[in-house]
């Protein structure tokens, strides 16, 4: 089935990824493009949204998106930069603000019996995040909408379905925008709302039946969230063809490794556990560099890999959980490539050697998405449920080398922690949560002789997709609690800290 999807062309805003979330929820697909690589077949999206920018229509670094085969075509609707873009470049005219204005204002103005603003009340607090202002209005424009300070809040062009509007209506300050949004999408673009979980999972099983045909595909089930959906996609489509292949690379949680294979029992699904932890503990002996680490960890999960596809005779396809903030190209603000900060080692890429072709079923997917598309498939909320955990495991978590007496103490630690948060009934408020074992030593007393041992710290975060994430405030009963219980039961360990640093500056994990 083809559907009517919505093109977000991208100019650098921080909130392009919001507009896509909001679309979304309106049971709509978008997908979000560069405004400088737009996608082939402009003439297969229903409606155009352009985004804000950092940058001003007025400097020379400005951004020129090539709009000839979008203005006057297809359904248009330019927010912030977008708005102040389509202003400038037509006739109108923008000019610096006296004042910048970020933060809430109110409608004062709406026009009359537009469509655009249908059942939104005149007084609606809208969200404004400039420092330009459009002064004039191109001579083709109509004025919708306007606060006290700003006047040209919103316009549309005559004779087209061109809407534009200084202020942002993907953020929740904007306490009507998805409204406005779908007077937009569904009034004036007359998209369809029917992408749901429901059908994306019909649609899926479709593609993937004829992409795959009876070609066997091998893949790497964490335990994880997105690997375990893709993993009961697929096996919806083509069954015993499905070939998963879950690592224990001895860095997993306590008992992981065989409570996870239990979990996946009574599924339908093909799964092998193999048991690599020496292997990976060899490969780590004596490193202490973090992305050291987490190379030698990367070139494991591939040998592991390439000796499993080789015991799989004709496999010829790779599945990986890959989700949409993954593939997202947006443009950067600052115009070059963003740093490395960590080298994330999963399954990712394998090496061409290895000679697999790649499906990624959730690519088109935001990670709250997938977790509705698992509900829709019925796979389990404990599963659904789950804490992200990286690839990496508990190496990350222990700082310096690693050994397997560390790895043992870590996880004690951790086993005690994330009980004691599902019994207190906080694991499921939280985004993430976990241990990190310090390479430091100090002194301690217990039963009246002195210690010299491990310090551990406490992490627990709150966060929507781990890019920015906040510590937790969690009740001092609890940290209490399990401070003692941990200190008690795990020996090795006299000390527990509670890691009170927000991402950024800090990274959630510690290495
Ligand atoms: N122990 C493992 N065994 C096999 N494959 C693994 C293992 N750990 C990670 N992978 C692979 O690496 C991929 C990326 O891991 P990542 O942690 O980002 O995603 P996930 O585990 O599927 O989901 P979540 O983000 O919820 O943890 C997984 O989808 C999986 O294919
Ligand atoms: O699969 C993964 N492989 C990795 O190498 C990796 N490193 C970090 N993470 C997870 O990513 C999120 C952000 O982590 P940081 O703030 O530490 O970068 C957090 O959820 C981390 O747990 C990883 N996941
Ligand atoms: N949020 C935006 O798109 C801002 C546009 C432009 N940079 C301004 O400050 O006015
Ligand atoms: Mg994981």
């Amino acid at each position: 089935m083809q559907h009517n999807k919505v093109l977000i062309l991208d100019f650098g805003s921080q909130y392009t990824q919001l507009i896509a979330r909001r679309v979304r929820e309106l049971n709509i697909y978008c997908e979000i493009h560069p405004y400088n690589k737009m996608p082939s077949g402009i003439q297969d999206y229903t409606a155009v949204i352009l985004s804000g920018s950092p940058f001003s229509v007025r400097s020379d670094e400005a951004l020129h998106p090539d709009l000839s085969a979008i203005r006057a075509r297809i359904p248009l609707l330019a927010v912030c930069y977008g708005a102040q873009y389509l202003a400038h470049f037509s006739g109108g005219e923008v000019a610096p603000s006296n004042t910048r204005e970020y933060g809430r204002a109110n409608l004062s103005y709406i026009k009359e019996g537009e469509l655009f603003f249908e059942n939104i009340p005149n007084n609606s607090q809208v969200w404004m995040s400039h420092s330009d202002t459009i002064k004039t209005l191109p001579t083709n424009a109509i004025l919708l909408a306007s606060t006290h300070d700003v006047k040209n809040a919103a316009y549309k062009i005559e004779g087209e379905q061109t809407y534009a509007i200084q202020f942002h209506p993907e953020v929740y300050h904007t306490t009507d925008g998805k409204k406005l949004l779908e007077n937009f999408l569904v009034k004036i673009a007359k998209l369809d709302q029917d992408w749901t979980p429901d059908s994306f999972v019909e649609e899926t099983v479709d593609e993937l039946q004829n992409k795959l045909g009876n070609d066997k595909v091998v893949l790497g089930l964490s335990g994880g969230v997105d690997s375990s959906v893709a993993a009961v996609l697929l096996h919806k489509a083509i069954g015993k063809n499905l070939y998963c292949i879950f690592v224990n690379n001895g860095l997993l949680r306590k008992n992981e490794f065989e409570s996870v294979l239990e979990q996946y029992e009574g599924m339908g699904l093909n799964v092998k556990g193999v048991d690599a932890s020496a292997r990976f503990l060899n490969a780590l002996a004596g490193i202490d560099d973090p992305e050291e680490k987490r190379k030698a960890i990367g070139r494991s999960f591939i040998e592991v890999f390439d000796d499993e596809a080789h015991l799989i005779e004709d496999v010829k396809w790779l599945a990986q959980g890959t989700i949409y903030p993954d593939v997202i190209e947006s443009v950067s603000a600052t115009g070059g490539p963003s740093a490395t900060i960590k080298s994330h080692h999963n399954v990712g890429g394998l090496p061409d050697f290895m000679k697999l072709k790649i499906v990624e079923p959730l690519k088109a997917l935001f990670k709250d998405e997938v977790r509705r598309v698992g509900i829709s498939l019925g796979i389990d909320s404990s599963i659904l449920g789950r804490h992200p955990f990286p690839g990496p495991g508990l190496a990350i978590r222990i700082l310096g080398d690693i050994t397997s007496e560390k790895v043992r103490i870590l996880q004690e630690v951790d086993s005690v922690f994330i009980n004691g948060l599902k019994e207190w009934d906080l694991y499921d408020k939280i985004w993430q949560a976990g241990a990190m074992l310090l390479p430091v030593n100090s002194v301690g007393v217990m039963g009246d002789e002195r210690t010299y041992e491990k310090c551990v710290a406490l992490r627990a975060v709150e966060s929507t997709d781990g890019m920015t994430a906040d510590w937790v405030n969690l009740p001092y009963e609890f940290l209490q609690k399990v401070s003692n219980d941990i200190i008690n039961k795990v020996k090795g360990v006299n000390r527990v800290v509670y890691d009170i640093s927000s991402k950024p500056p800090a990274t959630i994990e510690w290495e």
